[in-house]
């Protein structure tokens, strides 16, 4: 068990948390239990990640945006399945490290992405652990009842879809372990896809209307594009050559050699948390038309077809990526 520091926690509660709570369902953070009413004519969607220091972010990652990237993580799998956010519960597991100022830095960044995205505290627990540091959220949302896309409904005829761009938050993660060189606002472009990744919450009324099946882009985009071909039993096809790429993306593939190998890397990598999504190909017009009223890119990315997995091609031909995505072993 974690030993408890009480008096940082309830400190940290009421001076820290609080002013960030529900103004109505957190009861203060002075209770045991948050209590929400329902929504009529909705579904409440919820979803849970944690993230681990050395594992999710970096022991010099500034605390601002590991609270930012926590609550972002979890937003992204509630745009991908067209629900609307309101609200979370927050778990601190606080290492040694983490005094009086970094918790203040932590919350500031619970309070900038708070306002950003329109969600407010409802609860949690706060322990110390002997350990490096964690944290969990569990974010709720609203979605008008049972339109909520599951990773299940590729049909064989549908396009594959992506939005933003992929790789930039690994490339990020390079950069920052000193693996690669840019010029210095691609590395700083880079690093923030990492730490500070954007949900396509803007865009999850669209998936809500028009996908057939979707998912976020955590693990991969093999990865996740697999989760959805295993559970709709189809198979996707994916082109490797079409793979949407930032300009510090594009910059990077053009120092390499070997330019299939650096897409695989790209499509592998993950913390890209944009969504990969199927629709009927009668849909992709209103999906373009939607995507270019948001501002954002979306790429179509390949196909679904009858059979099962993930055929993944470079120019044409089918290759054998030697991994999809990330795995905790
Ligand atoms: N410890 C657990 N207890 C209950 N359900 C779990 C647990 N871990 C994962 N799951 C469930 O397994 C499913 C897949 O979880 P997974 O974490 O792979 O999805 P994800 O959040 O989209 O991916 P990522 O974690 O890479 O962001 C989800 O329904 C999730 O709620
Ligand atoms: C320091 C550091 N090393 C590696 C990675 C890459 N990484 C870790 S977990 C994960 C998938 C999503 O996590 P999960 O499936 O646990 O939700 C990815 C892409 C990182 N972000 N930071
Ligand atoms: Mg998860
Ligand atoms: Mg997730
Ligand atoms: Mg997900």
């Amino acid at each position: 068990m974690p030993a408890i520091d009480v008096a940082g926690e309830f400190e940290t509660i009421r001076r820290l948390l609080r002013p960030l709570a529900h103004p109505e369902w957190a009861r203060g953070l002075a209770d045991d239990v948050a209590v929400l009413p329902s929504r009529p004519g909705h579904d409440l969607v919820l979803t849970k990640d944690a993230i681990v220091e050395g594992v999710h972010f970096l022991p010099e990652d500034p605390l601002d945006t590991v609270a930012q990237k926590l609550l972002r993580v979890n937003l992204s799998d509630l745009a991908a399945k067209g629900a609307e956010p309101f609200g979370y519960l927050l778990a601190c597991h606080w290492s040694e490290r983490c005094g009086w100022p970094e918790r203040e830095a932590f919350v500031a960044g619970l309070r900038r992405d708070q306002a950003i995205f329109d969600i407010a505290l409802l609860g949690g627990d706060t322990v110390k652990t002997p350990g490096p540091a964690s944290f969990s959220a569990t974010l709720m949302g609203w979605a008008p009842s049972a339109s909520t896309v599951s990773r299940a409904g590729a049909r064989p005829g549908d396009l594959v879809f992506v939005t933003g761009t992929i790789g930039d938050g690994w490339l990020g993660l390079q950069a920052l372990q000193d693996k690669l060189t840019l010029e210095p606002e691609r590395m700083d472009a880079l690093t923030a896809a990492y730490r500070t990744p954007m949900p396509r919450l803007e865009f999850a009324p669209v998936v809500r209307g028009l996908a057939t099946a979707s998912a976020d882009v955590s693990d991969g985009l093999l990865a996740d594009a697999g989760h959805i071909a295993e559970a709709g039993r189809v198979r996707l096809e994916i082109d490797l050559e079409v793979l949407p790429l930032s300009a510090a993306a594009q910059a990077w593939m053009d120092s390499r050699v070997d330019p299939q190998g650096a897409l695989e890397l790209l499509a592998t990598g993950g913390d890209d948390y944009e969504i990969v999504l199927t629709a009927p190909a009668g849909a992709e017009n209103a999906l373009r038309r939607e995507a270019d009223r948001r501002h954002l890119r979306l790429t179509r990315i390949g196909r679904v077809a009858e059979g099962k997995g993930l055929a993944v091609r470079y120019l044409g031909q089918e290759i054998k990526p030697t991994r999809s995505g990330w795995t905790h072993d």
